[in-house]
């Protein structure tokens, strides 16, 4: 009986209970296991159904090495800036406790799940092992994921139902996973969201920063569609993948939110032009950023400031480029995390605007 009394053993260490495994599938090459560790960040628990050359690599990654790593981040803390409500006709949403700036940071957290994407297992199949992965996760996380918004409502296949109404996609091991993370499962849509959301896979965590400067009681949003697809497109998207009907301010006036995208789609293109007879101003660059605002797009915003910044320092404006890649490369930061790629480019025009190839490239236009 001591191998019952203590399912928890060290032999799989990091994980705290044996993997349990598909067969070989051919499709990936390897079988998929479940991989748990329920004393993960402070008894949260974490449990991952991948194969056993990713789980190794998870296994490297810092906050299962060093468990003070995702406190030193701020991540999973008790509580944050936000609570959670019920909303006419949207289920549960999550509400600022207090007035926030933009820039402010809502929720930073691990996943529960992580599952790795695959259309090789048959559902029953998939249910299975994804059923052992939450219930081997401490009593109050698995609560907390089978307590979620589904889509279907089906019983029998809850843990999927859990994850197609609140995954999001997170790269480990150069594979798509789904995951979830029970706290921020709870903010809706919008297409003009007030928030926006990164992941950092090194982190294993997701983090969710406030787009624009959102009042005390105001919903907390973001996008779960591509913010700048046309309205109808939008529409079809959400109601397919999340069985909704969007009626946010850009989709109460679907013709008027396509209009505007259609203009900043001009901007854009005038701006992107580098041609001779390039229409590309900095008067263009400044109503751009201006359509963006109007339209609530600010968590996108890095498109637009880095647009302008590239615009001022063509007609050889330091002080503008300087103001707008700094933005550029913030606004980068909400969306991408702290180690996205472009961040190099935006600083690097920022400090030494004379260097980058658009300086004075367009020295006539003003
Ligand atoms: C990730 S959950 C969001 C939290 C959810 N409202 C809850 O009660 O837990 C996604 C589900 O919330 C609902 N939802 C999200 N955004 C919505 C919106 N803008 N309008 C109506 N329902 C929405 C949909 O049912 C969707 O499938």
């Amino acid at each position: 009986h001591q191998d019952i009394l203590q399912p928890i053993t060290t032999n799989y260490a990091p994980w705290t209970h044996q993997p349990v495994c598909t067969e070989h599938l051919d499709a990936i090459d390897s079988p998929l296991c479940v991989y748990t560790n329920a004393t993960f960040s402070n008894g949260r628990g974490i449990s991952i159904f991948t194969t056993p050359q990713i789980a190794e690599e998870v296994a490297e990654l810092l906050p299962l090495q060093d468990p003070a790593i995702l406190a030193s981040h701020g991540v999973n803390p008790d509580e944050g800036p936000w609570h959670v409500r019920e909303l006419p006709g949207k289920g549960m949403g999550v509400l600022a406790k207090h007035d926030l700036h933009r820039g402010d940071r809502i929720t930073a957290y691990t996943p529960c799940l992580l599952a790795h994407m695959e259309n090789v297992l048959s559902t029953p199949e998939r249910e299975k092992f994804w059923r052992i992965a939450i219930d081997q996760l401490p009593c109050h996380s698995k609560e907390h994921y089978l307590s979620l918004a589904t889509i279907y409502g089906d019983p029998s296949v809850v843990n999927q139902d859990v994850v197609k109404a609140n995954a999001f996609e997170m790269q480990l091991g150069g594979q798509m996973h789904l995951a979830v993370f029970p706290e921020t499962s709870r903010m809706n849509h919008a297409c003009s969201p007030n928030a926006q959301y990164y992941l950092e896979p090194s982190l294993l965590a997701h983090f969710v920063h406030a787009a624009r400067d959102i009042s005390k009681d105001e919903e907390i949003t973001i996008s779960y569609a591509p913010p700048m697809q046309p309205h109808r497109a939008r529409q079809h998207y959400l109601l397919d993948a999340f069985h909704f009907t969007c009626t946010c301010s850009r989709c109460r006036n679907g013709k008027a939110s396509d209009m505007a995208l259609e203009e900043i789609d001009n901007l854009q293109s005038s701006l992107g032009d580098w041609s001779a007879d390039s229409t590309a101003s900095v008067k263009n660059a400044e109503a751009l950023i201006r359509k963006y605002k109007e339209e609530g797009l600010d968590a996108f915003l890095d498109t637009a400031y880095g647009h302008a910044a590239l615009t001022y320092n063509a007609v050889g404006s330091v002080r503008g480029t300087e103001k707008y890649a700094k933005l550029a490369a913030e606004a980068v930061t909400f969306k991408y995390g702290p180690s996205a790629a472009e961040l190099d480019m935006w600083r690097e025009l920022e400090s030494k605007p004379q260097r980058h190839s658009s300086w004075r490239r367009r020295k006539s236009i003003g």
